[in-house]
Order: structure tokens, then sequence, then C-alpha cells
């Protein structure tokens, strides 16, 4: 057991009002080939809140939340087994629209991938694939979703300029837009503020706890205060198995596994 003396996380296990739970996770095995990457994995998602997988390099964090939108099937080598139930369905049933499934769980990477074109049509080509076709409709969402994510005032005067002459944070932020601009539900996150600087990586985590108003987010990270400060529950994962989840001040206050504790604090990973 290990208190940590700075503040883990702004509120207090009492202070959450439980969501309800939006995706069940039913022991979920995944491989690559012989590879077993991901273990029996079983854990709630709760809706419009933020959930963090936390754990050391190669234990299964990516290959999970990937596997929530259906994005391991573009890996031939990957194999999925179990449920992960949304809407009633579940989603790693082959029979599943994956294009729909992916408007309503939309993601965000690493690495900003803004497509190489301009700011406007990076927010409109998706919703032109997806039917829109409207000219004030495709101008309002675009400028809503820049909006959401505070980028509207720093590109309205350069929509039809590339979005790779943007900085890192802008793309990101513009990447999220870009999600949003679908109308998802779920927007799962793989660790997207690890390229970007402190000030950039700060913008984000706030527009993370925006989002949790109106959408369910789940967050890869390899940063445990980002975690501390923005998660709501948090699922730490150690050789490809769940070790523990749970509240996020529980689990960095009073972690019930000592992997767990020794991972917070710093003693490997
Ligand atoms: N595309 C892939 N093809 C084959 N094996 C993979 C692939 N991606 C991941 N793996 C393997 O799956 C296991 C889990 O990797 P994964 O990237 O999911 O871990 P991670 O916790 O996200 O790591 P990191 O924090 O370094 O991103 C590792 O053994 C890794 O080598």
């Amino acid at each position: 057991m290990i208190q940590l003396e700075t503040k883990v996380a702004n509120f207090t296990k009492k202070d959450i009002t439980e969501k309800p739970v939006q995706i069940h996770v039913d022991k979920v095995n995944i491989y690559y080939g012989t590879n077993h990457a991901v273990k029996d994995i079983s854990m709630p998602i709760h809706e419009k809140s933020i959930t963090a997988l936390i754990g050391p390099s190669g234990c299964g964090k990516s290959t999970f939340i990937r596997t929530i939108n259906r994005m391991n099937d573009l890996i031939p080598s990957a194999r999925c087994e179990g449920t992960i139930e949304y809407k009633g369905a579940n989603i790693l049933n082959p029979k599943i629209d994956v294009v729909q499934l992916r408007k309503a769980i939309g993601m965000v990477f690493q690495q900003p991938n803004p497509f190489p074109k301009s700011i406007r049509e990076n927010i409109q080509l998706p919703l032109k694939f997806a039917g829109v076709r409207n000219k004030k409709e495709l101008q309002e969402i675009t400028e809503d979703c820049l909006k959401y994510v505070g980028l509207w005032d720093e590109v309205k005067d350069r929509l039809d300029r590339s979005a790779t002459g943007l900085s890192g944070g802008q793309q990101q932020r513009l990447c999220i837009a870009r999600a949003l601009a679908l109308k998802p539900q779920v927007i799962l996150l793989d660790e997207p503020t690890s390229a970007l600087d402190p000030v950039s990586s700060s913008k984000i985590e706030e527009l993370l706890l925006q989002l949790k108003e109106d959408y369910t987010v789940v967050i890869v990270t390899h940063n445990m205060q980002q975690a501390a400060r923005i998660a709501d529950y948090t699922a730490f994962f150690y050789q490809g198995e769940l070790v523990e989840f749970g509240f996020t001040s529980d689990l960095f206050n009073h972690p019930e596994k000592k992997s767990t504790a020794d991972y917070i604090s710093g003693r490997f990973g």
C-alpha cells in the first residue's frame, strides 16, 4: 500500500457520479499468431467518463484499445476472442458493420495524422464519405468541431491551407475534431500527447476533460500523472493481463496489487 504525496486527481471517489456502463468487455483474448498479447480481459467502460489504460511497454494496451473499434482487423496475424458488448451487439462479431462502428467509436493516434490536405478537407472528407453533401451543413459541422477543440480562432482564416502546416498540438486537436465530425459516442486515444510539448499536452488534457461531458473517452497513456489528473477510472495492464481496475483515486492511492503499487511508484516500467 502506498500513498502518493502529490494529489493524484482533483476528485475523490465520492465526488464521482458513476455513469452507466456503455461497453462491457468480457473475457477478451488477443493473439498475434502464437503470441498471446492480451489475456482474458474483462472490464466495464462507463459512458461520459475517462478510462485510462496504463502499464509498461508491451503489456497490450494498444492492442486492446485498437480492438474496441476493430483496428486490429488491419493486422493479418491478429485474432481476437471474447465479447465487447456495445449497444447490444458484440463488436468482435465478424458480421458487424465496421464502417458504422468506427463512426460511433472514433480513434486518435500517438502521432497526429491529419490527411495531407487542407484543414477544411480534413473535417469534410470523412463527412462526404459518410454521405453528407449539403455545403451549409458541411460548413457548420466544420466550424462547430473546430470550435469544440478550441482551434477555430487559430485556423478560421486559413481553412484552405494544408493541415500539415499546423503545429503538432494543433494537428492533434484537428484529428480530434475530425473524429468528432462523425458524431461518435466513444473516442479512443492511444497516447495522444506523447509526441507533444507540455503546453500542447496540457491543452489536449483540458480538451479531454471537456470531451467527457459529451463522449466516452478511453485513453492509453504512459504518463501516470496524466492518468491521475484526468481519468475517472484506471486499468493497469501487465504482461497482457488486467491486473487492477478501479477508480483512479483508489488505484493510485490504495492499489490492491503489489505490481500496481510497484508500477505507479516507478519501481519498474
Ligand atoms: N502489429 C503487431 N504485430 C505483431 N505483434 C504485435 C503487433 N503489435 C503489438 N504486437 C505485440 O503484442 C504485444 C503487446 O504490444 P502492444 O503494442 O499492444 O503493447 P503496449 O502496452 O501498447 O506497448 P507500448 O506502450 O510500447 O505501446 C507485444 O508482444 C507486441 O510485440
